[in-house]
Parts: structure tokens; sequence; C-alpha cells
């Protein structure tokens, strides 16, 4: 069995949400059910780019982690594209026996058994802007799914509308810890991101929360955006 697989990269640092500044590899897989407007990962998502995608089998795709990781342990964050479109279980099995852990990126749209093999999933469920619904019953499918793992909800917010309907959902999961994360308009990988406007943006975020009132529990720039911009692997 093999997967369709975009790039494996690292070791890096986890650039957003729950696990910030944590050392880890990336296995980002190819392919999703959505297409959010603002994707700042379209190489691993629009078909055009589907022939630079590998066929790895579980085998290869940890092997690549190992030799990128020098065989140390660590976190290995899965992400896409939407990787809950394929089976990861066998890559999962197979890290774990090295004492390797896994987090995984999704959206939260197709629940997979292997969730409860993670040590985090992170569900991104994606607010107006970005041009998708949310399926509700398919998102607590996830919750289900990931019985015995810890899961936090990371929403991007673009403007005024984003944030009433990340305040909806948060009240809808009070359980689920919150990440609040600026959206990054310029997700072009070739030019330059302004780092003022990436500041700027967090400063709205914030005065419109916490200043606010609504102490959102955590709100993060993309970290590797504000070291690297949208290069991509890192
Ligand atoms: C590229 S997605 C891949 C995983 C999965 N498809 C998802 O959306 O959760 C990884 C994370 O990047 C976020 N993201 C994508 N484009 C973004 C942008 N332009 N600005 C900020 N965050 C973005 C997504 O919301 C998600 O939390
Ligand atoms: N360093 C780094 N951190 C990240 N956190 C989430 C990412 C993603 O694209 O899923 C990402 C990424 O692409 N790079
Ligand atoms: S769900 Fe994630 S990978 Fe898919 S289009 Fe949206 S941001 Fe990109
Ligand atoms: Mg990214």
């Amino acid at each position: 069995m093999t997967l369709r697989i975009a790039e494996i990269f690292g070791p890096t640092i986890q650039g957003e949400g729950a696990l910030i500044g944590q050392p880890t590899v990336f296995i980002r897989a190819g392919g999703c059910d959505y297409r959010c407007s603002w994707c700042d990962s379209l190489h691993a998502v629009d078909s055009q780019h589907r022939h630079d995608w590998l066929a790895m089998d579980p085998e290869a795709i940890m092997a690549e982690v190992v030799r990128l990781s020098g065989g140390q342990p660590i976190t290995v964050s899965i992400s896409g594209g939407n990787p809950a479109i394929q089976d990861f279980a066998p890559v999962i099995k197979l890290g774990r026996a090295s004492g390797y852990r896994f987090a995984c990126e999704t959206q939260g749209s197709i629940a997979r058994h292997w969730f409860s093999e993670l040590a985090m999933l992170v569900l991104s469920p994606k607010p107006p802007s970005s041009g998708q619904g949310t399926n509700w019953s398919a998102f607590e499918e996830c919750l289900t799914a990931a019985k015995g793992t810890e899961v936090v909800m990371k929403i991007v917010i673009f403007d005024d509308r984003d944030l009433l309907w990340a305040r909806e959902a948060a009240a809808r999961y009070p359980a689920l810890a919150l990440y609040l994360q600026p959206g990054n308009l310029d997700t072009d990988p070739l030019q330059p991101v302004s780092t003022q406007s990436l500041s700027d943006r967090l400063l709205w975020l914030v005065e419109e929360t916490v200043g606010k009132g609504w102490l959102v529990p955590h709100i993060l720039p993309q970290l590797h955006v504000l070291i690297w911009g949208n290069k991509r692997g890192v």
C-alpha cells in the first residue's frame, strides 16, 4: 500500500498552535477535499501538482523521517492537504515502535480510526473567509475517533465575520483548547511576506478579542512564516 506524499521535511520547529516552537519533522500528504480560498499549501492540494507527489509505502516514509531526524525519536507532524483522506495507520504504527510520536493537522471533515494513535490531533475547522462550509457532524465524528488523544481546535481568522464564527465554534466545544491564528494573505511561495502586515494582523486579532473582553486562551502567529516567509519545506 502506498500513500501520496507531497513532501517530507525537517527537522524544523512546529510553527503553529499548541506545539509551537517544538522540533518536528513534517510529512505533508497530497490531496485535499477542500479548496480554501487562502490555502498556503496549494502544492499539496491542487491536482495540477499531483505529478510532483510521490507514492511511498509506510516503510519508505518512516525511513525518510528517521534519516531526517538522525534517528532521534521526535514528534512527527502529519499535515497536507488533508491527511485524513489516506490511511496513515501503518506509518504511525511503524514510527511509534521506534519511539516517535505523531501529531496531525486536519480540517475535521473526515474521521479516521488512527486518530486515537496520535499524541495530538489538531482540528482546524474553516471560517467563512475560506469559502468552505463546515460539516459539524463530520467534525464530531473526528472527536469520537480521537478517543484518548489530546484534541485542540485551531481557527484561522481573516476578518470580523471569521471572528464571530470562531466565537460560536468555541462556544460549541468549550472542552477543546482554542488557538486563534491570524490569516496570512501573502501565500505565493515565490513572493516575500510582509512581516509588518503579519504583525498588523496579529495586533488587530488581539485588539478585537482580548482587547474587547473575549479572553481567547491562545493567540499565536505562524512562527515559521515570520522566520522563513512562505518558503516550502520549512
Ligand atoms: C495547510 S493546512 C493542512 C491541514 C488541513 N488541511 C487543515 O487545513 O487543517 C495546515 C494549517 O494551515 C492553516 N492555513 C492554511 N492557509 C493559511 C493562511 N493563508 N494563513 C494562515 N493559516 C493558514 C490551516 O488552517 C491549517 O490550520
Ligand atoms: N514549521 C511549520 N509549521 C507548521 N505548522 C503547520 C504547518 C502546516 O502547513 O500544516 C506548518 C509548516 O508547514 N511548517
Ligand atoms: S483544508 Fe487545509 S490543505 Fe485543504 S485547502 Fe484548506 S487550508 Fe489548504
Ligand atoms: Mg503551512
